[in-house]
Order: structure tokens, then sequence, then C-alpha cells
């Protein structure tokens, strides 16, 4: 018996959860249901604050202050930075597409985002200056979420394309350089700068609502994929709440702090596939990992079986003889072997029969080796049902044959031959268009008497076949006075 231990006990586990399950498949999809209504609701609360905000907060609030901007700035672009680098380690290892876009996107919302902390002391002189580095470090990365998000399923990069660092000194260069471009609306006036921002956050929210509606269509259900949808999801409204907000408003400091919660969620699970695949689309929930476990343990014991069952045939195979089907020669040693221990320990009977088919040669030559294997295996069957469930017919020649007979002795053997006999010579075969008989010579001996092992027992019985076949064939023979030739 095969014992998975722990294991087995854990996939019982699972095969009966499996069967509740199945039981009460409402109570499933009502709780599956449940599950997806607290994750929209979840990820919509931001949104509450931001309604409660817009209707009841008095619009003249403010909270004017650089340092603290300065300082959650300045955490921001630490904690993206290190997100960014773990980002990338997943993706060394992982090469998943979906994983390089993701860490392009955090690289360039730290470096885009890093001049509108920096430049926070020029806002009441250049607010446009100012602010422009805030939607478009979003843009940035919203885009590259999308992007990634298009890719989840694309394979793995190659190995050592992963590995190397060009591609990212270029893309940070590329993001730095943007820095200095946007700069330019340093000369805009307040109004373009007002339209441009709209525009930007505007563009940002459209993007970022897309991939939520994607995950959402193409229904994702990995842990980790549902991590990303809601991160998507939270930033969008901290999008609509940047387009509601003026400066240092109520509602301004609301959005950094929406899209600082959209942020944590998906370096939640930037460290979670850092913690284990270092990929997206690879980390399975428990339920899942349950499941996968319970199929490849069905796969693991259906091979066992069919293993067993190869090694029965197999074993089955090595004690038959090939075309009559019954033992061969191998199977009828280690039986011999078995009954003449267990006779002698129980001071039991038993007797051989040494068979042999009379002119058995001149079936071939007449009718050929076809019809010849036909009556051996005919001559079998014929034999095995004269016998009982504990003798044993063995083919140890040709067409010499020997049968083992527990628990009995010369005499019974003798009828049981004698039967044996008559039943084979009554048997008529098919050859072309004609029919053909045979008739068997058998000798008998007995364990003690003729001898105490199988070697003497097979040199008694033989000697009697040899008789018989001297006395006319057709006939059996249970002692070692010559026959008198039957005419
Ligand atoms: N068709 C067939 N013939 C077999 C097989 N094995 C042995 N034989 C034949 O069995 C015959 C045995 O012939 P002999 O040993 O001369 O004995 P016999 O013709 O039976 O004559 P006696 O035993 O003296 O009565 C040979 O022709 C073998 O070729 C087999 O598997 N199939």
């Amino acid at each position: 018996m095969v014992c998975y231990g722990a294991f087995d006990q854990v996939i019982q586990g699972v095969a009966v959860d499996k069967g509740n399950a199945r039981a009460g498949v409402l109570m499933r999809q009502i709780t599956g249901l449940y599950q997806r209504l607290l994750l929209t609701l979840f990820t919509l609360m931001p949104m509450m604050a931001v309604a409660y905000i817009e209707v009841f907060q008095e619009p003249s609030l403010r909270f004017e202050s650089h340092m603290v901007h300065e300082m959650a700035i300045a955490l921001a672009i630490t904690l993206s930075a290190f997100i960014t680098y773990v980002t990338w380690r997943c993706y060394t290892v992982s090469g998943e597409v979906l994983v390089r876009w993701l860490a392009l996107g955090f690289l360039g919302f730290t470096l885009i985002y890093l001049p509108h902390g920096l430049l926070t002391r020029l806002a009441p002189d250049d607010q446009g200056l100012f602010l422009v580095y805030g939607p478009v470090s979003r843009l940035a990365m919203a885009v590259c979420f999308l992007v990634g998000l298009y890719y989840h399923d694309a394979p793995a990069d190659a190995l050592e394309s992963r590995k190397r660092l060009s591609p990212w000194i270029k893309a940070g260069a590329a993001f730095l350089a943007l820095d200095l471009v946007l700069a330019g609306v340093y000369f805009l006036s307040a109004t373009q700068v007002k339209f441009l921002f709209t525009m930007v956050e505007i563009v940002a929210l459209i993007l970022l609502l897309a991939g939520v509606l994607f995950m959402a269509l193409r229904r994702f259900r990995l842990p980790l994929m549902v991590i990303y949808m809601i991160s998507l999801g939270v930033l969008s409204q901290s999008s609509i709440a940047f387009l509601l907000s003026d400066i240092w408003s109520h509602q301004w400091w609301l959005a950094h702090g929406i899209s600082a919660a959209g942020f944590f969620i998906l370096s939640f699970g930037v460290v979670q596939a850092f913690r284990t695949t270092r990929s997206f689309s690879t980390v399975y929930s428990q339920a899942q990992v349950m499941e996968q476990l319970r199929v490849q343990q069905a796969r693991t014991l259906d091979a066992l079986a069919q293993l067993e069952k190869a090694n029965t045939q197999l074993a089955r195979q090595a004690a038959t003889d090939w075309l009559t089907g019954t033992a061969n020669r191998r199977q009828h040693t280690t039986r011999a072997k078995e009954d003449i221990a267990r006779a002698s320990r129980d001071d039991g009977d038993l007797s051989v029969l040494c068979l042999d088919i009379d002119h058995f040669k001149q079936i071939n030559d007449s009718h050929g080796h076809d019809v010849g294997d036909e009556v051996l295996k005919g001559m079998c069957i014929e034999i095995q049902r004269n016998l009982r469930a504990q003798d044993l017919l063995s083919r140890v020649g040709g067409e010499e044959f020997q049968v083992l007979l527990p628990e009995t002795d010369l005499g019974q053997a003798a009828r049981i031959a004698e039967r044996i006999r008559a039943a084979v010579a009554a048997l008529r075969f098919q050859a072309e268009d004609t029919t053909v008989g045979i008739t068997l010579s058998i000798g008998c001996a007995q364990l003690g008497q003729d001898g105490i092992d199988m070697d003497a027992l097979t040199r008694k019985g033989d000697k009697r076949l040899y008789l018989a076949k001297e006395g006319g064939r057709n006939q059996v023979v249970t002692d070692d006075a010559p026959v008198a030739l039957s005419d």
C-alpha cells in the first residue's frame, strides 16, 4: 500500500471540502458573488471620501504646508524607488513581461514625480512648474501598467535580456529628459497650464479605467492580478480627486492619499511576488493550489493503478505459456516446491501427472503447425475443464505437460488422469475440410512412495509415461510394470 502521510490527509481534506462544496453549489455561488461585491466596495471606498469632501467641505479651507508636502513626496519617492528595485529583481528572475512594464511604470513614476517634490517651494510663484510633474508621473505609470496588462500572458523574456541594464538606463534617461521637456510649462500661461493638467489627468484616468475594465471583462482570478485590478481602480479614483481639487485644498491632499493607497496595494502585490514566484501570473491562491494538488494526486493514483495493472500483466506473462495460457516451467517449479513443502509439512498427499500427446508430429506434418497450435490450445482448455481450482496444468516442453494435484493420492490421480485422457480423446479439431482427434499418454506418480522431490517425481512420472507409450499410447500408467501392448 502506498502511504502519502500528511500530504494524503491534506488531499483527503480537500476531497471532503470539495464534496461539501458540490453539495452546496448555490452557497458557493452566493459567497463568490459576495466576495466580488466586497472587493468592488473596497476598491470604491476612496470615492466615498472624495464625494464627502466635494459635497460637504468648505472650498476655501486649505492646508498649505510646503514642508509636509516635501516630506510626503520624499517618502513616496523613496518607497517608489525601493519598489522599482524589488520589481526589477522579480523581472530578472521570472522574465515576465507584465513585471517588466510594472518596473518601468514605477521607475517612470519615481523619476517624473521627483521634481514635483523638489520644486514645491516654487509653488507660490509658479504653480505650473511645480504641479506638472504630478499628473504626468501618473500618466506615465498608467501607460506602463496598461501595456503590461496587455502583455500579461506573453511568453517570458529570454534569460540574457533580463539581466541587461542598458535598457533600464536608457529608460531612466528618457524619463529625466521628459522632466526637462516638462519644465517648458514655465513659458505657458495659467489657462494653458490648467488645460494641460486637466487633459493629462483625464487621459491617465481613462487609461486606468480601461485597465480595470479589461481585467473585469477577462475575469482575472489569480490573487496578484486581483490586487493589480484593485490598485488600478484606486489610482483612477485619485485622478478623479485631483481633477476635482485645487492646490492645497483638502480634496488635493486626499487625492495624494488615494494615490498612495493605490501605490501601496500594488507594491504589496510586488512584494508578494518577490517572496514567492517573482511573477504576477503564477502566484495562485490556496484554493487553486489545493485544486492543483487534488488533480495531480488523482493523476498519480491513476498512474499507480496503471503501473500495478502492467506489473500484474507482466508477472502473469512471465509465469504463463504464451500459446496455451497454462503455467510455464518457471511457475510450475515454484508451485511444485510450495506444494511439496506443504504436503510434507502436513503429511498430506500430492500427485503428479506427466502428459504427452501421441504422434503429435503427424498432426503438424499432415495439417501444418497452425492446426497443431490450435490442437494444443483446445486440448489445454479441455484438461483445465477437468481439473479443480487448486490443480495446476503446466506446459513443460513442446507437447509435454504436467499436472500438479495437491491433496491427491495415486488412486485419485489415476481417476483424474483417466477422465482427462477420455475427454481429450473425444475432442475433434477442425483442419481444413476434415477433423482430427488426438490421444494422450499419461504417467502418474505420488509424493512419498515415488520420490520426495519434484525431480524424482518427474522421473517416475516420465518413466510411466514412456511405459504408456510403449504399451500402445492413449492410456494411463500408475506403476512400473511393463504394459501389455493394446491392439
Ligand atoms: N504446432 C506445434 N507443434 C509443436 C509445438 N511444440 C512442439 N511441437 C511439435 O511436437 C512434436 C513432437 O514430436 P515427437 O517428440 O516426435 O513426438 P510425437 O510425434 O508426439 O510422438 P510420440 O510422443 O512418440 O507419441 C514435434 O513435431 C514438434 O515440432 C508447438 O508449440 N506447436
